[in-house]
């Protein structure tokens, strides 16, 4: 069995190369974008929503069949047609240049794989089942999707702006731990789930701080 390392890759701005426009494709093109990766898409033939993301200017089409030089310059790249073989050249062609791929029809000729995800604002969850069995990935992603409160959204940016706080106002790295340690025992999550919680002031922040310095 494949040990998968699970890391959070910034694809902000990198170009991402998808060969195939079919369902499959279209699903690994909307995590891409969600992520803003810039993507250009190669494939003789588009979904409705993979053409109507091409109308609307969020990626680039080229309107033909994957051909060798077509990966140059991708930091990521996604075989995804309905072709083995084809898969197969794409994969081989991106590890002579260095860059991952991923192959839709058969994983174990790639070098990643896609997660099934849940997003709470900046919260996001990831679920593999090491490419065993997909749909069973998707079901425990709907088991979180249920449990995961949205709550977690609001959370986050708040934990975000007092650790952003609490680093730009403590020079002493002794103090910043003890204040961010004191910063994830905090339970304001409860409060925004029941609604009861009163947002902070750059002033609240600032009196918590002070408060909360010592040991
Ligand atoms: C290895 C992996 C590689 C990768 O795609 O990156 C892979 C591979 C393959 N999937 C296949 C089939 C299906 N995959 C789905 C759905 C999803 N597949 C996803 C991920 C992954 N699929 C990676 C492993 C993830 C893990 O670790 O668990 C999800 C989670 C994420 C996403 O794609 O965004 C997304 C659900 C997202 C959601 O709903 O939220 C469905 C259901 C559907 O289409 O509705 C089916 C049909 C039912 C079935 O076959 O079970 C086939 C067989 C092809 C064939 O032979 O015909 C292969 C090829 C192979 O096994 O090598
Ligand atoms: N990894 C995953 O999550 C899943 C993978 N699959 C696998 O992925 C494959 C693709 O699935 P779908 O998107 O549903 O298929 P599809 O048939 O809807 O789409 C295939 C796309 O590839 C394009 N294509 C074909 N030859 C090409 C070439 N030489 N160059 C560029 N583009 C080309 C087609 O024009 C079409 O747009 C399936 O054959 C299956 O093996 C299927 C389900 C889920």
């Amino acid at each position: 069995m494949t040990r998968y390392l699970p890391i959070m890759l910034d694809c902000e701005k990198q170009q991402v190369v998808v060969i195939g426009g079919g369902a499959v494709a279209e699903r690994k093109v909307s995590g891409l974008l969600e992520a803003g990766a810039v993507v250009k898409m190669i494939s003789p033939s588009l979904t409705d929503t993979l053409a109507s993301l091409v109308k609307k200017g969020l990626m680039t089409w080229h309107d033909r069949p994957y051909a060798p030089g077509d990966l140059r310059g991708a930091f990521l790249v996604y075989a995804a047609t309905n072709d083995r073989t084809v898969n197969e050249e794409v994969a081989q062609e991106s590890r002579r240049l260095g860059i991952h791929v991923n192959v839709a029809s058969h994983a174990e000729a790639g070098d990643f794989i896609t997660p099934g995800v849940v997003r709470r604002g900046r919260l996001t969850v990831a679920v593999s089942t090491s490419g065993a069995g997909p749909l069973a990935a998707a079901k425990i992603k709907n088991v979180l999707e249920e449990a995961l409160d949205a709550a977690y959204e609001p959370y986050l940016d708040f934990v975000h702006s007092m650790r952003i706080r609490i680093k730009e106002k403590e020079s002493s790295a002794e103090v910043r731990g003890r204040l961010l340690r004191k910063l994830g025992a905090l339970d304001v999550l409860n409060e925004m789930k029941n609604g009861s919680f009163i947002a902070w002031s750059p002033e609240d922040m600032d009196v918590w701080i002070a408060d909360h310095r010592a040991e």
